[in-house]
């Protein structure tokens, strides 16, 4: 096997979170390729490389009106449409950058293109796309009509101490697919046992980001994800946008709602069935630096 190049070749990268969910951005305008899934599985270990959710790639953009597109990678390396947080960290990426010089502009991502307005808090909000809760957009196996709620009977635990049990969950894609199950108590929810069983099914054989959901009032939700190929996060800004439109669905919340995650708040709204979902939040820069990759 033909020994690695010595010196290793340095990769530059900006270290970035979304309200807790972490970030490594890598700049590929210069027409670098994509990290391949090993590259982003090291960049992503929390030991032996620089540590993160998720890392997002700058690209050119894609579509006309757009200033820049973005891709995401799981942790697992796994390949994903959407990240909610990271568009926004993107966003200010490309302000810092000064790509973006207007408090207005337009994102490219792999689920389409996305307004983006920068806000007076250093905050941004993203027009996240329309829900789409048809079973085939995640996709979900074995149902054909969408419906407010769906049932699983899952096997949750290992060998020794599996057990079937029956799980009612809500279903929606926002370009990645989401499953929510509703909790009279998040901090007591299994997200740590039921959110890797139900990624497990059959039911989702592309897997699924399973959130954990408790209703706090009609204008206030509590969620907690298990994020497909990163596991227990603490945001996923897409989950909060699927978990809203669930419960604005169900009739169980307001169009406007607050989203509180473990790493901080999101604002979510949707005017109507018909309007993309917008979803707003901070986004923050932690480090630069030099990867030998
Ligand atoms: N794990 C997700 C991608 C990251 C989404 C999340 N970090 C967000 O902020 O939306 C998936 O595989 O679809």
């Amino acid at each position: 096997m033909a020994a690695a190049p010595y010196p290793p070749a340095l990769l530059r990268f900006t270290k970035m979170h979304g309200a807790g969910n972490d970030f490594v951005v890598l700049d590929l305008r210069d027409g670098s390729l994509p990290p391949t899934p090993a590259l982003s599985r090291a960049l992503a270990d929390r030991h032996t490389g620089v540590g993160c959710d998720q890392i997002l790639t700058v690209e050119p953009p894609r579509s006309a009106g757009a200033i820049a597109s973005y891709r995401i990678w799981n942790a697992d390396g796994s390949n994903a449409a959407q990240c909610g947080n990271g568009a926004r960290c993107i966003a200010a990426w490309l302000v810092r950058d000064g790509t973006a010089d207007d408090a207005r502009f337009v994102l490219d991502s792999p689920s389409g293109s996305h307004a983006v307005e920068r806000l007076a808090d250093g905050g941004f909000r993203v027009a996240m796309g329309v829900p789409q809760f048809a079973p085939q957009a995640l996709p979900l196996a074995g149902f054909i009509e969408a419906q407010d709620e769906y049932a699983l009977d899952v096997v949750v635990g290992t060998q020794a101490g599996a057990r079937a049990q029956g799980v009612r969950f809500g279903a929606v894609s926002m370009g990645n697919p989401h499953a929510l199950v509703e909790v009279d108590d998040i901090a007591r929810a299994p997200v740590a046992t039921l959110g890797p069983a139900l990624q497990a099914q059959a039911a989702f054989p592309d897997s699924v980001n399973v959130g954990f959901a408790e209703v706090d009032a009609r204008d206030r939700i509590r969620l907690r994800v298990y994020e497909r190929g990163a596991g227990e996060t603490l945001a996923c800004g897409s989950g909060a946008c699927a978990a809203a439109a669930i419960l604005i669905r169900r009739g169980r919340v307001d169009r406007d709602v607050a989203v509180l995650l473990p790493g901080g708040e999101l604002r979510i709204g949707w005017r109507d069935d018909n309007a993309p979902i917008t979803m707003s939040g901070p986004a923050t820069f932690v480090f630069e630096g030099e990867f030998f990759a």
